[in-house]
């Protein structure tokens, strides 16, 4: 967002963010993206507001963040030797009733890796608030074989989309300071 040079502030949105258990990985992104915009647009009626989720899923398991290193290792090894997709969910509401929301999918393959080097990537603490427990821009690059679609989509916020969107609604992302 800062490199759109749009100003913009951030809030948590502070909803619970259960859903129900077999729904499906990138229903329940946009379940929760809608749900956090709704929340911050409640306490800011005129405000433009972007909500976001994210998930990861690999074969049938759906990840979010780990809670720990443990955690964190299961995730990898789950990932590692295999290809999973990063869903994340963007909904942008705003004055007037606005609406529009979508969610983009990432595929990404990782390298097949041995254990030792699976430790020295946890040491790295990459995994820390991550859905999936790496960082594509950091040291876990050296993790990745393969990844199709928005890189920025990993890293939290799909900027295809959230362009898309905003320029959509209406915004001119090249105003006059
Ligand atoms: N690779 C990477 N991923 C990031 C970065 N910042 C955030 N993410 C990922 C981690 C999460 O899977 C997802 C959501 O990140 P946050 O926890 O910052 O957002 P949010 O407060 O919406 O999470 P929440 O759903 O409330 O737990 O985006 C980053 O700098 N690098």
């Amino acid at each position: 967002m800062d490199g759109l040079g749009l100003p913009y502030r951030t809030e948590a949105p502070g909803v619970d963010e259960h859903v129900p258990a077999d729904l499906p990985a990138d229903e329940a992104v946009r379940m929760l993206a809608v749900r956090k915009a709704r929340a911050v647009q409640e306490r800011h009626p005129e405000a433009w507001v972007l909500g976001a989720d994210q998930l990861v899923e690999v074969g049938q398991d759906v990840l979010g963040k780990p809670r720990d290193r443990d955690a964190a290792r299961t995730q990898l090894q789950r990932l590692l030797g295999s290809t999973h997709v990063i869903h994340t969910a963007v909904c942008l509401l705003g004055p007037g009733g606005h609406h529009s929301e979508t969610v983009e999918d990432t595929r990404l393959t990782f390298f097949p890796v041995p254990p030792e080097e699976l430790e020295r990537y946890l040491d790295t603490g990459e995994w820390e608030g991550c859905a999936g427990s790496y960082r594509v821009e950091g040291r876990g690059q050296a993790l990745l074989q393969k990844l199709e679609g928005d890189r920025t989509n990993v890293q939290g916020l799909p900027m295809l989309s959230v362009v898309r969107l905003l320029r959509q609604a209406g915004f001119d992302l090249f105003a006059r300071p």
